[in-house]
């Protein structure tokens, strides 16, 4: 049986977590983090992770980007993997999370859905032989309550279709801020907040009387969990590096 730590347990994600966990037999969560204390399951929660004296054979992380820090501390002065889930963090922080996976062992992805991380690799294809001469624009939608903007998962698409592509990119956000013509060398990338959105992306190639769109829409936000729960057990007694869904699938 795998003892998870539950970091973000009181949020819309650790809610769906720790249900999930709660249906399986091979995990259970031995202690939740998060700043708002109350308890909702048979775990205790703490406030902070260095506040948790017990063991854990993995931590999963939905919270905010101010909790990377203490918690990649934790992680490594305790010798736990972790799972880290949580969107929006700084390009300082993304090389933070490089850096300490050199001594601890971190997955790190933005989107745990089996089939975005199929799509990356069908953007990746699509990029190689249609990026010269088509205009590549990300559009993606969630819900009300998100707090970051692009999401996680559209920096992902952008980050691995720049990748392919023989000139670097720039990424541009909305395009409110500037009255020209779209330049050739761009992404275009583009956040919708509304209602309950789960989750879905577009990548749309557009080039000359015709657009290929690849989709992908999130139904529920158990997508998210189980493929957060299976990198948690896939993570246990992993030596340090950096992980993700390419390394489990
Ligand atoms: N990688 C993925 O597949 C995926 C899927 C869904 C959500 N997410 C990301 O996970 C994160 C959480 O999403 P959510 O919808 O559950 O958000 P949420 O706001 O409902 O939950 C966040 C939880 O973190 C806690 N928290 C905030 N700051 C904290 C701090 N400093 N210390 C301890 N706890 C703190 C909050 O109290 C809250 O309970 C977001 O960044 C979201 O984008 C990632
Ligand atoms: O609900 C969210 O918040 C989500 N965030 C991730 C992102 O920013 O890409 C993944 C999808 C759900």
């Amino acid at each position: 049986m795998k003892q998870i730590i539950l970091s973000g347990c009181n949020g819309k994600m650790g809610h769906v977590i720790s249900n999930i966990v709660a249906g399986r037999d091979d995990c259970t969560i031995v202690a939740g983090i998060d700043i708002n204390t109350q308890r909702h399951f048979d775990y205790p929660v703490f406030a902070k992770p260095s506040d948790y004296a017990g063991g854990a054979d993995v931590i999963i992380d939905f919270s905010h980007p101010s909790v990377l820090t203490p918690l990649l501390a934790f992680s490594k002065e305790r010798g736990i993997p972790v799972v880290l889930a949580t969107t929006g963090y700084s390009k300082a922080q993304i090389e933070e999370i490089h850096a300490a996976a050199k001594g601890t062992p971190v997955f790190f992805t933005a989107n745990m859905s089996l089939g975005i991380n199929l799509m990356v690799e069908l953007a990746k294809k699509a990029a190689g032989v249609l990026g010269d001469s088509f205009d590549i624009e990300i559009i993606e939608k969630h819900h009300n309550q998100k707090i970051d903007a692009p999401s996680g998962t559209a920096l992902m698409i952008a980050d691995a279709v720049s990748g392919v592509l023989d000139e670097k990119p720039q990424y541009v956000y909305d395009r409110h801020s500037q009255r020209k013509k779209r330049d050739k060398n761009e992404i275009g990338i583009h956040a919708v907040r509304g209602g309950t959105i789960v989750g879905e992306h577009d990548i749309m190639f557009a080039g000359r009387d015709e657009i290929l769109t690849i989709s992908h829409t999130a139904m529920s936000k158990e997508v998210f969990a189980s493929g957060a729960v299976n990198a948690a057990v896939f993570m246990c007694g992993k030596t340090a590096g950096l992980y993700n869904m390419k390394d489990m699938v």
